[in-house]
């Protein structure tokens, strides 16, 4: 079954904790946490302080979205607010096998991010290394952002070049994903589905996120 990563990016910021709980409430699985720092992507968003304090009050796993320059700086700061999954793009770490297994090292699972226009090809010889390849489907920086249909055929290779080579890591999908596009992402094969306006804009985000699960486990073999 795919897994639900809510992007508090949407969420309401002066009430994070009750958006938080009700997401928590509602099933999903992992807290997607996006880190902006206005050089790597022109936004700037959430730092551990941030995770720091949402962590005693959740048990969800804390999926921190590094989208940072520099990112070797603050992994460790990260890893010390409470993060239990950490990813870094492919595009900002300077030497992403050592950032990789730095992340591992410190008992935390590591993902790896791609931009759309980032071949697959780029994250081929640290497959080994990561347990999370993050597909952006939207050009990082911003939530409500469209689809990006392109990325459909990247989702596909990397799933194949998953299981050619026997490893288990998750991929995870990230942006514009609602109800109209999660049975496509789900059936090239993404197993953990990050959405942020689809489940925080709605009026009722218990009931958003358990329509985005019954759409994925449709699973779009209709469409
Ligand atoms: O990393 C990002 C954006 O850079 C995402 O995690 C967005 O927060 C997803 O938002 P929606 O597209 O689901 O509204
Ligand atoms: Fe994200």
């Amino acid at each position: 079954m795919v897994k639900l990563a809510p992007s508090i990016l949407s969420a309401n910021f002066a009430a994070l904790l009750d958006d938080v709980i009700q997401v928590e409430e509602a099933g999903a699985e992992y807290l997607h946490i996006d880190v902006m720092d206005g050089h790597f992507v022109p936004n700037i968003t959430i730092g551990p302080l941030v995770v720091k304090a949402l962590r005693p009050q959740s048990r969800m796993c804390f999926d921190v979205h590094l989208m940072i320059e520099n990112p070797e700086l603050y992994v460790e700061q990260f890893i010390n607010a409470g993060a239990d999954l950490i990813t870094v793009h492919v595009e900002a770490a300077r030497h992403l096998h050592r950032i990789l297994s730095m992340i591992r090292e410190k008992g935390v699972r590591a993902g790896v991010a791609l931009n759309p226009a980032t071949p697959p090809g780029a994250v081929e010889y640290i497959l080994p290394l990561v347990d999370l390849v993050l597909l952006m489907t939207v050009n990082p920086g911003f939530g409500g952002q469209a689809f990006i249909p392109e990325v459909l055929p990247k989702i596909r290779t990397v799933r194949q070049m998953l299981d050619e080579r026997g490893l288990n890591a998750e991929i995870q999908v990230d942006g514009g994903v609602n109800l109209d596009t999660v049975a496509a992402v789900v059936r090239a094969g993404a197993s953990v589905l990050v959405a942020g306006s689809a489940i925080f804009d709605s009026a009722d985000i218990a009931s958003a996120v358990r329509r985005i699960r019954e759409a994925a486990a449709m699973d779009g073999s209709d469409s």
